[in-house]
């Protein structure tokens, strides 16, 4: 049996619809950003913290626990900088709970969602997993920590641990029944197609003076079914114990600017979009590109769906 934590969550919620397939699973979460709604029926549902010891002791007094899933956290960079504490205390303090009970009953394989944020403004074109990591805010600090804790811990406690560094998570279940949901929204895609069904007056691109070919900002953007699958063959790889604890970088390998992913929308929902031209966002580095050539060798994955299958999915779901 799967504890996944987080599992009300937009990235939780996917890999909880494929796990419910092959795993029994537990999903526990505060519901702080999360959506009951989102949680496949076949799981179980717990409502609580993951800071909360008592209600761990619980879980894992009463379940057979083989692994833990790790995707609860506070993930606004913006929000971050203006309340750095309610970032350190639950991406941090709150997991280290986590982390601690489950060692004490005897759980030792962790998957953990860290995040490309992690490596601040790297110099390369492809970012590998032995780029330096320089985190520029709270949030990504907060994933870099508990990065280290794992990897001291995996040293010291025999714990078996998966960070899978996330690069820009976008898109929707295949079967329109669940997809990105956050409030409030920040992230780009969903904005752009909010905007397209009108719900927004307009969309504003953050930055035209960036060293990229268009000036807008470069990102990689991997569809969450992927993310499902890496989540999925990470911990089969743990189970089998033919994995040692690591970190893997999630992407797609291939850059699309601000500029080119509204063009994308623009054609893939046959609708014209109104641009505001903004100022830049601050924390943002121009260009995050992911070398994804680690986790290819030694798991075999690489994604499968690109920028055309992210929008697709997404606009059904938004349209939904
Ligand atoms: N969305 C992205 O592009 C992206 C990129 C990189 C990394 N990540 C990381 O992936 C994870 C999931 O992101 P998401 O976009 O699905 O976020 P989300 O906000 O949709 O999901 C997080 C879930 O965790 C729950 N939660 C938060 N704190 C909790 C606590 N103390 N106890 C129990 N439950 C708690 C929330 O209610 C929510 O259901 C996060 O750790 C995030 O930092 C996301
Ligand atoms: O209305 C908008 C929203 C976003 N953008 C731009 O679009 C790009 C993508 O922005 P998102 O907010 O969609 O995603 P981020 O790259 O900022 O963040 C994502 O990747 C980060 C890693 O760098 C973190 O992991 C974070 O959790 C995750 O959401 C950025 O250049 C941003 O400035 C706009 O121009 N207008």
């Amino acid at each position: 049996m799967i504890l996944v934590v987080g599992g009300a969550g937009y990235i939780g919620s996917h890999v909880v619809k494929e796990l419910v397939q092959q795993e029994e699973v537990v999903v526990l979460d505060n519901l702080s950003t999360g959506f009951i709604s989102l949680i496949d029926s076949k799981a179980h549902f717990i409502q609580g913290d993951m800071g909360d010891e008592s209600v761990l002791n619980n879980i894992f007094s009463n379940y057979d626990i083989d692994a833990v899933m790790h995707f609860a956290a506070n993930s606004l960079v913006g929000e971050s900088v203006q309340d750095p504490y309610k970032y350190y205390y639950n991406n941090v303090a709150s997991t280290l709970v986590l982390i601690k009970t489950m060692l004490k009953f005897g759980i030792n394989k962790f998957i953990f969602s860290s995040t490309a944020a992690t490596y601040g403004i790297p110099n390369v074109e492809l970012i590998s997993e032995e780029e330096p990591t320089n985190p520029i805010n709270p949030y990504g600090r907060s994933k870099l920590m508990v990065e280290d804790i794992l990897r001291d811990f995996s040293n010291a406690y025999n714990l078996n641990f998966v960070a899978l560094r996330y690069f820009n998570a976008a898109g929707a279940h295949k079967s329109g029944d669940i997809g990105e949901s956050h409030d409030p929204e920040t992230h780009l895609i969903p904005i752009i197609l909010q905007h397209l069904l009108g719900e927004r007056e307009n969309i504003s691109v953050f930055g035209t003076d960036y060293e990229t070919p268009d000036g807008t900002c470069i990102r990689d953007y991997v569809h969450v079914t992927d993310i499902a699958r890496a989540h999925i063959l990470s911990l089969k790889a743990l189970m089998r114990g033919e994995l040692k604890s690591t970190i893997f970088n999630l992407g797609n390998g291939k850059g699309y600017s601000v500029s080119e992913v509204i063009k994308a929308c623009e054609v893939i929902t046959g609708r014209d979009a109104k641009i505001v031209y903004a100022d830049r966002r601050s924390g943002d580095p121009a260009k995050l590109v992911a070398s994804p050539d680690k986790i290819k060798k030694e798991l075999g994955w690489v994604a499968d769906l690109d920028l055309t299958h992210i929008v697709r999915s997404a606009w059904d779901w938004h349209n939904k």
